[in-house]
């Protein structure tokens, strides 16, 4: 069943011109003139209810505006979009009760007050049954480790315990979309981990349908099977992560660890990347030359203590996605 539908959405901002000189900003002031800038260029989607896609794309490619579009805070210029049945810029409150939104960057609970508050009064806003509410509180408190931030005002949390609380927030009434956009953006390695696990439950338990922007590889890998790739408001690349990985990352890395110094490396398709008395490690351009030669090669010709092989990071994929020649596309 279809979650998301989204055909020809498009978004124009009018942006005041700057003009030169007092005179100009004078001139600006009486007569504004204005440009157009095309934040969302006609993007088609679909995502199926239980999806978990990450929604990508270079700074200003215009996902914040198609998000924002998309839980109805933003009236598109052009297109139509479905999210559960609902126009969202039309039906936005009744929206609201199925969905649920994370933006990193901006906070939804009470600056003033303590989360426990915030909680409160979502759960009226929802017109949660006072049970459930409750029973959904505390497994939300217990799974997001919350107790000790319960009666502090937001405003003296550290950000690793502000953003808990601000996705337990976005779950309490059990939304059937969850929209996260850099849900983990400044969060170290273990708050990160422990969100994204908790994001990934709600999916599993309870069919929530994921829709996450972020520029954090591993929110990708660990949260998403299909990822959208948009640039300049246009989608370029529509497929499962790991196709996404497959595909476009052709090389490996191969690292190892030498019994002795071995002779200096060298092999068709492979690159140095650093060779000591007792590391080698190389990159294998895998469309020029097969792993099962080079590594048949390296346990010839050296002494190996370990052995180790990666996939490039994914921000060297996105990059390279980014830096496909495009057909069109621009604003
Ligand atoms: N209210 C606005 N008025 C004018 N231009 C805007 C407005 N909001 C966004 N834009 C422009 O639209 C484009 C897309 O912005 P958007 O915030 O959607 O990008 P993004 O992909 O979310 O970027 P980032 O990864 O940096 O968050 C940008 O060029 C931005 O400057």
């Amino acid at each position: 069943m279809k979650a998301i539908g989204v055909k020809g959405l498009t978004k124009r901002f009018a942006v005041k011109r700057k003009e030169e000189g007092l005179l100009g900003s004078m001139r600006a002031l009486v007569r504004p003139r204005y440009s157009e800038k095309i934040a969302v260029h006609g993007i088609d989607l679909e995502v199926e209810r239980g999806e978990t896609l990450a929604f990508l794309g270079p700074n200003g490619a215009g996902k914040s505006t198609t998000i924002k579009m998309l839980t109805g805070i933003l009236h598109p210029t052009d297109g139509h979009a479905e999210v559960l049945g609902y126009c969202p810029w039309k039906e936005r409150s009744r929206l609201a009760y199925r969905i649920g939104s994370v933006f990193g960057q901006k906070s939804q609970l009470w600056y003033h007050l303590p989360p426990i508050d915030s909680f409160e009064l979502m759960s009226r806003i929802y017109e949660l049954k006072r049970s459930d509410y409750l029973a959904r509180r505390k497994e939300l408190v217990r799974s997001f480790e919350l107790e000790p931030y319960l009666n502090t005002p937001v405003r003296k949390l550290s950000l690793g315990e502000r953003m808990r609380c601000e996705v337990a927030a976005a779950m309490l009434h059990r939304p059937q979309i969850l929209f996260l956009d850099e849900p983990t953006i400044g969060l170290d390695v273990v708050v990160k981990q422990k969100i994204r696990e908790l994001i990934l439950q709600m999916n599993r338990e309870e069919g929530t349908t994921v829709f996450l922007t972020s520029h954090d590889a591993g929110d990708i890998e660990q949260l998403c099977r299909r990822a959208v790739v948009i640039n300049y408001g246009q989608a370029i690349f529509d497929d499962t992560v790991e196709a996404m990985k497959r595909e476009l990352l052709t090389d490996k890395m191969i690292r190892l660890q030498l019994l002795e110094p071995g002779q200096p490396f060298r092999f068709a398709g492979a690159k140095v990347l650093e060779q000591t008395d007792r590391v080698l490690q190389l990159s294998v351009d895998t469309k020029r030359a097969s792993m099962e030669e080079v590594l048949a090669h390296l346990v010839q010709h050296y002494r190996v203590s370990d052995i180790t092989i990666e996939d490039p990071p994914m921000e060297r994929i996105i990059t390279h996605i980014y830096e496909r020649p495009q057909e069109g596309g621009a604003s």
